[in-house]
């Protein structure tokens, strides 16, 4: 495969042990150009370790890394992939100012500096100290050192942990606009919300695998959990049976369904005329994620 239509990022069987933890376990993930994932799990599950595995921070035990079909570290020279770190990463004693000059001056095509303080919202620090920055000042400039060398990929770590909800907003809009741009975009979040929101495809990690992968739509009916709700007449038991219907509960006189198909249990719903007070409520990605991770623990 050539690089000009090789994957974004492609992990093959990447497996990554610390001692007797298996962090990244024989894990295979594809992500072709221009799409924005989130990658999703408890603590542990491996997102880190991953990110620096497909980065080329850390050799994979077993398996490979690519990106745009070349070794990470190809990648990374080529100024291909622009990285945002949990922590870490400024250097002290210089100005914001400075150290994205210094790390623009690495790339081939960088971005114009005002523009990646546009990006990053920190044109009003650009000549702070980067030692002086607050958690979430410090988290924007570590954002504008991933894009500041206008790279097709960017990853990132956790990017909105230290942002206040104001700031939050204004970085996805940022994110929204490389998006449109076409760059494609890997970050692993804690936020469920803005995995449901702001990621065209959702990769749930646990145990270092992978245990679910699809839109956040999808990943809600896998786990099961869009709740189809009727009053009940009469004996109920066959309601159960209904396509799609995998779990049923009977409280004050209604009837609540589970259902992994919830078209198909509404539609057997209205064919045997059983809709009073009929109520669909979709599961939100907090259930599904709890559902999804608990399951791979039992
Ligand atoms: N350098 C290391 N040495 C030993 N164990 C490690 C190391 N890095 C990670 N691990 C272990 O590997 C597993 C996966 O860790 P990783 O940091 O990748 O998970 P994560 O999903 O990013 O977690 P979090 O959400 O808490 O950041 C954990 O059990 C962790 O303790």
């Amino acid at each position: 495969m050539t690089t000009k239509t090789a994957d974004a990022v492609s992990l093959t069987s990447a497996t990554k042990r610390f001692g007797p933890v298996r962090a990244v376990d024989g894990l295979t993930l594809a992500i072709p150009r221009g799409q924005t994932v989130a990658l999703l799990g408890p603590n542990g599950a491996g997102k880190s370790t991953t990110i620096a595995l497909l980065l080329g921070l850390l050799p994979p035990d077993s398996g490979r890394a690519a990106l745009f079909g070349l070794d990470p570290e190809e990648a990374v020279r080529q100024g291909l992939v622009g990285a945002m770190p949990q922590e870490g990463g400024l250097i002290p004693r210089v100005t914001v100012r400075e150290l994205l000059t210094f790390v623009s001056g690495t790339y081939a095509a960088p971005l114009p500096l005002d523009r990646v303080l546009t990006l990053a919202r920190i044109g009003d620090l650009r000549d702070r100290r980067v030692d002086r920055l607050s958690g979430g000042q410090a988290q924007r400039v570590r954002f504008a050192m991933a894009v500041c060398g206008d790279p097709d990929l960017i990853v990132l770590d956790e990017p909105t942990a230290a942002l206040d909800v104001e700031a939050r907003r204004e970085f996805w809009d940022g994110m929204r606009g490389l998006a449109s741009q076409g760059k494609t975009i890997l970050f692993s979040t804690h936020y469920l919300d803005e995995a449901d929101e702001h990621a065209d495809r959702v990769v749930v990690l646990g145990h270092g695998r992978v245990i679910a992968d699809g839109t956040s739509a999808e990943i809600k009916r896998a786990a099961a959990l869009t709740t189809v709700s009727v009053t009940a007449d009469g004996e109920s038991a066959w309601l159960s049976t209904l396509p799609g219907v995998r779990h049923m509960e009977i409280r004050g006189g209604r009837v609540h369904l589970r259902s992994g198909d919830s078209d198909a249990t509404v539609m057997a719903l209205a064919r045997a005329g059983a809709v009073r007070e009929l109520e669909v409520v979709p599961a939100d990605l907090e259930d599904a994620f709890v559902a999804l991770t608990a399951k791979e623990n039992a």
